[in-house]
């Protein structure tokens, strides 16, 4: 694979749009975990320094075609100016009249913030006309064009596959630097080799689970992405997180895993919380007792210490995924028995998706006790799978 970079664009005096993932999590308008702004720092840097006049675009959660003032990346770029120490100057909307005069103000070595592509239905829309129609105005915006939104490049949006195809264009540093050890799990995988997923975006990672039971030798499940798998096995899961349109094709995946010799290995017990709280009451109970009137938010201890000794021999571990609702206390402690489990492995060990980065900063443990933490979950899933994503072929061409 051969990407153009930084260094093969001359972008001094030029407006370059640069599309980044500032997806973070929020309270409010207050950022909980600023990773993935700092990591798309050191790109924007580099530009600034060769006297371009930076466009920056990103999404923010899921707003649905819709403006919402929810999703608002106002707050990520005041985040982000100081952590470039600049002024960086924010649109209010994404192709229209603020976005064309907060571009056209900008000298050389300025940055600007269009706001949450996702307001504009054509960025996500499957319409390859409805979407080429939204792309070419963003790149009317700009003269050259850097893909850096590692954590979006699984997804043929708008901003991440077609702009591309409009301009002069190069991969950013963070988007090499995440493939180049990404490749390193795919090429000669040292064995055993175990993948743990969690979380909530079950419906599209599930997807991906039928290519990885070709290439792991352990897949461990927990997370809201279990009880999918304990339905599936008759099992109450009470008020839980469930794909219920997608029982059938988990068990698919039971029964080829067992054809495969592939040890996919699920909670034994969860914490059984009455609601979903911070502070709810909850107790731990078997996975195949889980009372109708309860739902799962983490995993329990007996789980941990199977997860903690499936993890013990690994030579290659890949984490997406938290094992329970970390942002609360009470259901944080799985998150952190398989983080621990990590740390203390002597594997090669990735951890990737925007939450599972912040859940380890959140519970305080130390980010070097980690082989890499890629800001990206499903993108560096879907690489694994060894798929092509819509956004690295977009930087290739
Ligand atoms: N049992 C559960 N029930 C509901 N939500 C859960 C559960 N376990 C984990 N989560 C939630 O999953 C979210 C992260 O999921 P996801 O976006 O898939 O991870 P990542 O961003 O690391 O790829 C967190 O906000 C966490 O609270
Ligand atoms: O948060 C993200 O992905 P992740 O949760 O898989 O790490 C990316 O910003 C992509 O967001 P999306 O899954 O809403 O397309």
């Amino acid at each position: 694979m051969s990407m153009r970079t930084l260094d093969d664009l001359d972008v001094k005096g030029r407006r370059v749009l640069v599309r980044a993932d500032l997806n973070v999590p929020l309270d409010g308008e207050t950022i909980t975990d600023d990773g993935r702004i700092r990591a798309s720092v050191p790109t924007i840097k580099t530009l600034v320094g060769r006297g371009a006049k930076v466009v920056v675009c990103a999404h923010l959660g899921r707003p649905k075609g819709k403006a919402d003032p929810k999703y608002s990346l106002k707050p990520v770029a005041t985040r982000l100016g100081e952590l470039l120490g600049q002024d960086v100057a924010f649109a209010a909307d994404v192709v229209g009249d603020s976005a064309r005069e907060s571009v056209a103000a900008l000298q050389d070595g300025e940055v600007a913030l269009l706001e949450n592509l996702r307001y504009e239905p054509g960025e996500e829309s499957k319409d390859d006309a409805v979407r080429g129609e939204f792309a070419a105005k963003l790149a009317d915006l700009a003269e050259l064009y850097v893909g850096d939104g590692f954590g979006a490049v699984h997804r043929k949006h708008a901003s991440v596959y077609d702009v591309p195809k409009l301009l002069p264009h190069a991969a950013g540093g963070l988007v090499v630097a995440e493939v180049e050890v990404l490749r390193k799990l795919t090429e000669d995988t040292e064995r055993p080799y175990v993948v743990v997923l969690g979380g909530a975006k079950v419906s599209d990672k599930l997807g991906v689970i039928a290519n990885l039971l070709t290439k792991v030798d352990r897949l461990l499940i927990g997370g809201g992405m279990a009880y999918t798998f304990l339905k599936a096995q008759g099992h109450e899961v009470g008020g839980s997180l469930l794909q219920e349109d997608q029982l059938d094709q988990v068990r698919g995946f039971l029964a080829e895993a067992a054809q495969r010799g592939v040890d996919l290995v699920l909670p034994v017990d969860v914490l059984a919380a009455v609601t979903f709280a911070a502070d709810a009451e909850h107790d731990a109970v078997e996975a195949t007792a889980i009372p109708a009137d309860r739902e799962g938010l983490d995993i329990g201890p007996k789980t941990r210490e199977l997860f903690a000794t499936k993890l013990a021999d690994a030579k290659t571990v890949f984490w997406n995924g938290p094992m329970g609702v970390f942002e609360f206390d009470a259901f944080s402690g799985g998150t952190r028995a398989v983080a621990e489990a990590l740390i203390a492995s002597d594997a090669f060990t990735v951890v990737g998706g925007g939450d599972s980065a912040a859940a380890v900063r959140k519970l305080g443990l130390p980010e070097d006790g980690f082989s890499h933490i890629s800001t990206g979950g499903g993108a560096s899933l879907e690489y694994l799978e060894g798929k092509t994503l819509p956004g690295l072929a977009a930087l290739e061409d």
